[in-house]
């Protein structure tokens, strides 16, 4: 019976700009994702019928809620191979922080089949399987950084803009997706940056330019249910962050540094209200 390992890496939203609510209930997006290296580890070993999913973490959810069950479902139906699986995550990245953690397990669950049931199948039609289990699934399957479009999963590649130091602060709310895209003002015509700029910024890998100016438009809808993020991005900024703000739907808020002894001062800083802190980079 075979068995496979796999990380399950994390993502940050360098900018995000929700456009309108499309006929399909979806909304049309433009966004950069960035991959990160706080991960999750899944295991996925052969069993003869059925899955099990088991996890360390006890919000994870064990049924076919899971976006792990509905890769495996997904993989079945487009296979016709009916082979049982047991699937472990071993789960890091915090629950409901807008990191992708589901994303990024499905992302890792169609990989590992495509391996152990010696599928051969392209990253295209492995991104094909992913869409239709969660919109930031084809970019979990790609990684590394990415402008992505249509509801996530129209991807363009950028220039690697990987070994940038992150320090994540997550509050331990958990905050649906969903709700945050209906509670979003789309005619509010605030003076939205421009995201051809933060892609010209990474395509020259210029950190500075593109920490100053990172945006995210879901940000003052949840940071107006949780004044608390405010704080943490002063404290980010006070600490010597180029810049910082809260990744996808949230709460999970981010700062970038190019300074290790700062970003480690604000962590201890961070440490006196915020429970849940992670030192990572972009990969
Ligand atoms: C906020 C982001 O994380 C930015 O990367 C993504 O847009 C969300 O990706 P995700 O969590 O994988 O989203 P999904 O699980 O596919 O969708 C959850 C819910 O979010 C809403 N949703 C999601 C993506 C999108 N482009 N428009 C939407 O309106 C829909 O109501 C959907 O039912
Ligand atoms: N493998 C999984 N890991 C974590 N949560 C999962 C998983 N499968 C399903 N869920 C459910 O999905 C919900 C969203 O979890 P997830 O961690 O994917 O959010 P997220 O990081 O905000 O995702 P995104 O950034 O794509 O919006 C959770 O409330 C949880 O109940």
């Amino acid at each position: 019976m075979g068995e496979i390992i796999l990380n399950s890496y994390g993502k940050i939203n360098l900018a995000l700009d929700v456009l309108y609510k499309r006929d399909d209930g979806y909304h049309e997006i433009k966004t950069i994702m960035q991959q990160i290296d706080l991960k999750d580890t899944i295991m996925l070993r052969d069993i003869d019928e059925g899955i099990i999913i088991e996890s360390n973490q006890k919000g994870v959810p064990l049924d076919s809620t899971n976006l792990v069950y509905k890769a495996w479902e997904e993989m079945v139906k487009k296979t016709g191979i009916n082979r049982g699986i047991h699937i472990t995550i071993d789960k890091n990245i915090p629950i409901a922080a807008g990191l992708a953690g589901g994303s990024s397990n499905a992302a890792a669950t169609i990989k590992g089949l495509n391996t152990l049931w010696e599928l051969n199948l392209s990253q295209e039609e492995l991104m094909e399987i992913g869409v239709t289990i969660g919109a930031d699934v084809p970019f979990c399957i790609q990684g590394g950084t990415a402008y992505a479009q249509g509801i996530g999963e129209k991807l363009t590649p950028l220039n690697k803009f990987s070994n940038k130091l992150v320090l994540l602060a997550n509050i331990d709310v958990s905050i649906p997706t969903a709700y945050v895209y209906e509670s979003l003002n789309l005619d509010a015509k605030d003076n939205k940056k421009d995201i051809n700029k933060l892609i010209e910024y990474i395509q020259k890998d210029n950190l500075p330019l593109l920490a100053q100016n990172m945006f995210n438009v879901m940000e003052k809808v949840v940071v107006s249910k949780y004044p608390i993020l405010e704080k943490i991005k002063r404290t980010m900024m006070e600490h010597g962050a180029l810049g910082s703000l809260m990744s996808g739907s949230g709460p999970t808020v981010f700062g970038l540094f190019d300074n290790e002894s700062k970003l480690y001062s604000c962590k201890k800083e961070l440490e006196k209200y915020v429970n849940k802190i992670f030192v990572c980079k972009t990969i």
